[in-house]
């Protein structure tokens, strides 16, 4: 398989899946990634890398001078971003760390232009708290998630902590899907993108 593209949004049926893996879909992806504005030579943490397409199409963005690390806590979770990561050659860009946020990111020695949180919902005032100590100045943070008490946590966490340029976008998205009689839109769940920044 050859990924000669770098527009954001590799089609889902690229990655290697595991049923007990989720992972964060094409257009929902393209659309978190042009929120986090990846320029090449960034450092960025995905955090909760899932199946690894985020933890992948960031590390096509930033290119050979960049670097993303990938945290899970699951070790299923990891050895997946690793193999997706291999399948698109990139795994020299990519440090994957097993771990649970928001403690193992103090173990990180980096700092970070970018930081995507995708996952750990319950712990999302840690995580950002701990993501505002390891983010550089000028450095953005966006946020996927599907719960409103998340998307409340996270608003609050990220006023009080002092992001700045707020953002927060609602994105449903509805797949057609082939019917006897004609194609009907089957709508996914409503998915929250949050973003600010560390001026
Ligand atoms: C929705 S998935 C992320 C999908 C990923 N963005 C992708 O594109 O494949 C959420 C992931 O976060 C991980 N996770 C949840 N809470 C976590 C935490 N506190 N620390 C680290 N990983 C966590 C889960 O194990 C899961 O793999």
């Amino acid at each position: 398989m050859e990924w000669k593209y770098v527009i954001p949004g590799i089609p889902d049926n690229f990655f290697e899946r595991d049923e007990e893996i989720p992972m964060t879909k094409e257009e929902i992806r393209a659309l978190a990634l042009s929120k986090l504005r990846i320029r090449k030579g960034d450092m960025i943490l995905d955090i909760g890398c899932g199946t690894g397409s985020v933890t992948v199409e960031a590390s096509l963005l930033v290119g050979s001078t960049g670097k993303v690390y990938g945290v899970d806590k699951e070790e299923k979770a990891i050895n997946l971003t690793r193999r997706n990561a291999e399948k698109f050659g990139v795994l020299n860009n990519i440090v994957l760390i097993k771990g649970e946020a928001p403690e193992i990111l103090f173990t990180i020695n980096e700092k970070f232009d970018r930081i995507f949180i995708g996952g750990g919902s319950e712990k999302i005032k840690e995580i950002i708290s701990a993501s505002w100590e390891i983010i550089k100045k000028g450095g953005r943070v966006v946020i996927d998630a599907i719960l409103l008490e998340t998307v409340n946590n996270a608003i609050s966490a990220m006023e009080n902590i002092g992001f700045m340029n707020l953002e927060i976008t609602e994105v449903i998205i509805a797949k057609g899907m082939k019917t006897k009689v004609g194609t009907a839109m089957m709508t996914r769940n409503p998915i929250f993108i949050i973003s600010g920044e560390k001026q």
